[in-house]
């Protein structure tokens, strides 16, 4: 099991057949305001080829498979209601905590994340760091000049899992340029329930669930959200932050 919150994966049990990845608390900077925050896992079968290794290598291998081998992924989020998201890759499925029973009950079966939509999630103070791709990109929706004629509002909670949740509820793109969310627990898991609900999860050039991790801390630009404002995203091409000119992480 591997966790954001550790810096090296702890292996359980040897005969257990299922590896977690985890990030169990995102956006807890946001928690003493009260916004919302939540937990994002991804699992995958153990690789049985490499039990004959030693522990610590093999903790790490297993955690550092690419996206694509994901069995199933899912976020839960701590909201004006409590949500569990999920796929074993067949479909994403929603389920609402009744308090009163303690029961997640299935709410939003089947998701489908809008084609387009017509929302933009980014932290827009970073405008002037950002390259001119995305610049370019964010001016045009947000005129209403891109292949969607309307102007595009703007949404950004700064916390993951609810910026998402929202963007697979409404569509449109939620996004982070700059290399700051994590491949393995963040990225993966969240590409995996967005292709399942018919979108897309990129790092502005390539396919999320393709990348193969080299780090499990490896950080890298998030795009997610409606395969048709993925694509246009993409077709400008110069969309990722490389430069930070002093951001906390
Ligand atoms: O400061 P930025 O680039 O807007 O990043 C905000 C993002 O960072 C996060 O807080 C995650 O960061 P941590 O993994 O360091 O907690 C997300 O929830 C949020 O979307």
């Amino acid at each position: 099991m591997a966790s954001e919150e550790d810096d090296a994966p702890v292996w359980i049990t040897d005969n257990a057949p299922f590896v977690v990845v985890t990030d169990p608390l995102d956006g807890s900077r946001n928690i003493d305001a009260s916004i919302p925050s939540g937990t994002i896992f991804g699992i995958y079968n153990r690789l049985t080829e490499i039990d004959n290794l030693q522990t610590e290598e093999k903790a790490l291998l297993n955690s550092l498979q690419s996206g694509n081998r994901l069995i199933a992924a899912g976020y839960v989020l701590y909201s004006s209601a409590t949500i569990l998201c999920t796929t074993f890759g067949s479909g994403a499925h929603a389920f609402t905590l009744d308090h009163s029973t303690g029961d997640f009950v299935l709410t939003h079966p089947d998701i489908k994340i809008p084609l387009r939509g017509q929302i933009y999630s980014v932290n827009d103070a970073r405008y002037f760091d950002w390259p001119e791709g995305l610049r370019r990109y964010i001016d045009t929706i947000r005129q209403g000049k891109g292949k969607f004629p309307k102007k595009y509002f703007a949404r950004y909670i700064c916390s993951l899992v609810a910026d998402f949740h929202r963007t697979l509820m409404y569509g449109g793109v939620a996004m982070n340029p700059r290399d700051h969310l994590r491949l393995v627990y963040e990225a993966n898991p969240l590409s995996f329930v967005a292709e399942q609900a018919g979108g897309k999860g990129s790092d502005g050039k390539n396919r999320i669930l393709s990348i193969q991790p080299v780090k499990l801390h490896q950080r890298l630009p998030l795009f997610l959200g409606s395969p048709e404002d993925i694509e246009e995203l993409e077709s400008y091409g110069d969309v990722q932050q490389t430069v930070n000119p002093g951001y906390d992480v």
